[in-house]
């Protein structure tokens, strides 16, 4: 095998929740993760010359050691010691810092593509506990689905999947750093705690009425009030039905969850006339049973 081709998958946080600080300045928390069909595709090559070669369709984004793809590369060409190099192209559609793990997804592609490439031999848990080093969310990136994440967000346990529905991602024009957004959780007293267990509990019984009702996240006390616009998102897709709109991880990314497609669309296009967001996507969940298309932008 000379080159594979990835689906890179982003992720929503449908609960999140923060337990606690670490002394290393990493938070304990309670999320449920679940994969959607929005992606970045990733092509990997074997290069006979060594090295890492990077490219991506976004100009902005760097091409050293500072790509998390790349990191990720050069930590198992040095673990095995291989001689030959790669050529990763990354070709983003996944919105940058906005809480959707495009990053993360990119890094964990590249492990699973070059165990593959390199045979490499290493299980999924061997491949999550690389990706860690990288990134809170990488581990997920490599299961994807619907999971229960602990821990730093490392610890694992999958959950039966999401009823099918329509979501909506849409991104306003601004970047959020994940870290500060921790940090200024801290300066918080957390209020309300969402409801993880009841969300667990509307996966088991298949009832997406229950998910949707159990949505929270922590970390939009922080965001939100920087950034109002992630609250007007909300609304504009709870106006056009949604059962329910969050934000997704550190922000600033909203999502809705729709039982009726066309509520969705409409949505998309109010959010589009008012200028709230450019990025505005129709997609599904990924993983579901039954087979659903994929990504409309
Ligand atoms: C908030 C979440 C929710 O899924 O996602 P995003 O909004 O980034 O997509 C994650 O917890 C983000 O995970 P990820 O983005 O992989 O985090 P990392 O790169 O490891 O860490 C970035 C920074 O976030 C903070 N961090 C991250 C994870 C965690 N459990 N506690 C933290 O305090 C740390 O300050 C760290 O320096
Ligand atoms: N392959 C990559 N894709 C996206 N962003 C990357 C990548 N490598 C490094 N970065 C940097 O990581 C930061 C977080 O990006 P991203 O993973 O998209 O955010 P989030 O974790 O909020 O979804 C950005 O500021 C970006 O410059």
């Amino acid at each position: 095998m000379r080159q594979i081709e990835l689906k890179a998958l982003a992720k929503i946080n449908l609960g999140l929740d923060v337990l606690g600080k670490r002394e290393n300045g990493y938070h304990d928390v309670r999320m449920i993760m679940q994969s959607i069909y929005l992606y970045d595709d990733v092509k990997i090559e074997k290069t006979e010359e060594s090295g890492i070669f990077l490219e991506t369709n976004l100009h902005f984004l760097p091409t050293d050691s500072s790509n998390i793809a790349y990191k990720a590369a050069q930590m198992l060409l040095e673990e095995f010691d291989i001689s030959q190099g790669v050529k990763i192209g990354l070709n983003k559609h996944i919105p940058v810092a906005a809480g959707l793990a495009g990053g993360s997804s990119n890094a964990a592609a590249v492990l699973f593509g070059m165990n593959r490439l390199f045979a490499l031999h290493l299980t999924q848990e061997e491949l999550m506990e690389r990706g860690v080093k990288l990134g809170a969310d990488v581990p997920y990136c490599i299961m994807r689905g619907t999971v229960l994440a602990e821990g730093i967000g490392e610890q694992l346990h999958k959950l039966p999947a999401m009823p099918k529905c329509t979501v909506l991602i849409a991104k306003p024009p601004v970047s959020v750093s994940t870290k500060m957004v921790y940090e200024a959780l801290d300066a918080k007293e957390i209020l309300v705690h969402p409801d993880i267990d009841g969300l667990i509990q509307g996966l088991e019984q298949g009832s997406l009425r229950r998910v949707a009702s159990c949505m929270g996240n922590v970390l939009e006390d922080v965001t939100i009030p920087m950034y109002p616009v992630i609250d007007k998102i909300k609304e504009e897709m709870q106006a056009c039905g949604a059962l329910n709109a969050m934000m997704s991880g550190s922000g600033p990314t909203v999502f809705g969850l729709f039982e009726n497609r066309a509520d969705a669309r409409k949505a998309q296009a109010r959010i589009r006339e008012k200028a709230l967001a450019k990025q505005v996507f129709v997609t599904n969940i990924h993983g579901v049973r039954g087979k659903q298309d994929g990504t409309e932008i």
